[in-house]
This record gives structure tokens, sequence and C-alpha cells, in this order.
């Protein structure tokens, strides 16, 4: 699936990924995968458990070789990790023994940046996140909420061409992963760095991406993980989940996915 606008941030070319399992019996998680991003295009991955949506992520992230087809960031191939591709995880993945400013500091300090560059970058990031008043904290005196903050800041500090984000507020209660959602929405407005996200929520997807991406099938399904369903979404933000317009949209995504599932797999998929 291809996005109209260029350049490109990400060039994903009949992409493969077999794994070997136990035994030593190929598990083929993704197969022919089709997807162009868009410099500063917000996408996001949706679909049911297992058919290979984070794999697709630690590809891009370079965490894992593609077994077949062609994948490009704005470098060249993608062939391991690098500072142009930064990853959010669920787990906040935050240093506990640096208070929250040198969290964020880390990276740009790793890179040998001037220390009056790293001051800026910490003091911007820290605001941007709304965490100017705990830059002395610990992570363990933080919310999940606000350690997910100290985890995108910290990344965004060191200036990812493309921000990767898998399921990132996945263990967030709702009235947090709500507010997480604005506050991503407009990190993203003042930022504008391409993001690949993956979630399990259709309603989170359309919230936040110009593009969903419906994924389908998985090892457990019979039939490697392909891409089944693409909508762009043009709806004006911060989105309002409850208009009209966004839950056409939403039901057209569920459709697509729920049309690919047999009836076992339907509680793995959240509407919202
Ligand atoms: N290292 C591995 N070795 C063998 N099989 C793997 C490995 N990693 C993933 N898989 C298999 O690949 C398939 C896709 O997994 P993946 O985690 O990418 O799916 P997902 O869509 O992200 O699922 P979920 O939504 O549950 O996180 C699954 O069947 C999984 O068991």
């Amino acid at each position: 699936m291809t996005a109209t606008a260029t350049p490109l941030a990400l060039r994903i070319k009949d992409v493969g990924k077999t794994y070997t399992g136990h035994r030593g019996t190929a598990v083929e998680a993704l197969r022919g995968i089709d997807l162009d991003v868009a410099e500063g295009e917000f996408v996001c991955l949706v679909g049911a458990s297992g058919c290979g949506k984070s794999t697709l992520l630690r590809l891009v992230a370079g965490f894992e070789d593609i077994t077949s087809g062609q994948l490009d960031a704005r470098n060249g191939p993608v062939d391991g990790p690098g500072p142009d591709r930064g990853v959010v995880f669920q787990d906040y993945g935050l240093f506990p023994w640096l208070t929250v400013a040198a969290n964020i500091a880390y990276g740009p300090r790793q890179r040998g940046l001037p220390s009056a560059e790293i001051t800026a970058r910490t003091a911007r990031y820290l605001t941007m996140v709304q965490l100017d008043s705990f830059a002395e904290r610990y992570p363990s005196e933080l919310s999940g909420g606000m350690q997910q903050r100290v985890a995108i800041a910290r990344v965004l500090a060191n200036d990812p061409a493309v921000l990767l984000m898998d399921e990132p507020f996945g263990a967030l209660d709702s009235l947090t992963r709500e507010r997480l959602q604005h506050s991503l929405t407009e990190i993203w407005q003042q930022v504008r760095p391409t993001v690949l996200f993956v979630t399990h929520s259709v309603e989170e997807a359309l919230f936040l991406a110009d593009r969903v991406i419906v994924m389908s099938g998985g090892p457990n399904h019979g039939v490697p993980g392909h891409i089944v369903h693409e909508e762009r979404v043009t709806l004006a933000r911060p989105r309002d989940v409850t208009a009209p317009e966004f839950n056409t949209i939403k039901r057209r995504l569920l459709d697509a996915i729920h049309a690919q599932l047999p009836d076992v797999a339907l509680a793995s998929v959240a509407p919202g």
C-alpha cells in the first residue's frame, strides 16, 4: 500500500519474515508486506493478536532481519538499529537510577552533543511532556502515565526521523491513556516525526493516525501475517471520538478486521 506524499521515510517492499520455531520448524510470521510511509506521516498498525504487528515494527527498528523483500529507511537499507529510528515500548524502559532529566539527557549525552545543547533539549522535551516540575524525580516516584511521557521525551531528545511505538499506552488505565493520546497528538503536531504505532485499539488508531493499516492472519491462523485494508484519515485533530464521521470509519475498520477472523479470535480485538 503506497503513500501519495513524498519523500518517503520508510519503504517496505514485499517484505517477509520467517522465524525458526521450536525443533527447527519454520514460522512464517509475515509475507508480502508492502508499505510506504511518507516523512511526517502518522501510521497505525492494527489487527488481531499474532498477525505480526510487532514483528513488522521490530524489522523496521532493525532488531531483527527481514527474510525476504526490501526494507529502506531514509538513510538506506535497514540493517540494524540506528539513531534515526527511536523506539518506545509498553514497559517504558527508563533507567531507574537516573532522574527524569538525566533519562532525557542520556541519548544526547551519549552522542557527545555540547552541554548547552543537551540542557536545551532536555528542557524543551520536559516542557513538551509537561514534566518540568518533575525533572529531579526518579522514575519510581512517577505514575505509569508520567513514566511513559518521560520515555517519549527521552526518545524524541535523540531527534529520530522515525518514532516506532509498540502498544505504548497498553499498560495504562483508560483515562491516562486518553490524556496521553491527546499529548502525543500535540507533540506530533509540534515535532512532526514520522510515526509507526502498533495498537490493539481501533479507536486509538483512528484518534491518532493519518493512515490506519489493518493486518490479518499470522502463523496461528494458518496464513502468514499480511495487510488486508487501509484507511486514510483526514478528520481534523484533535479528533472527536463521538463524531458520526469518526464512528463510520471505526465501523469500517472493525468490519475489515472481523471479516478476516474466525469466531474464536474475535475476543482479541479491542473495539475501543
Ligand atoms: N522470535 C520468534 N520466534 C518464533 N515465532 C515468533 C517469534 N516472534 C514472533 N513469533 C510469531 O510470529 C507471529 C506474529 O507475532 P507478533 O508478536 O508480531 O504479533 P502481534 O500482531 O504483534 O501480536 P500481539 O498483538 O499479540 O502483540 C506470532 O505467531 C508469534 O508467535
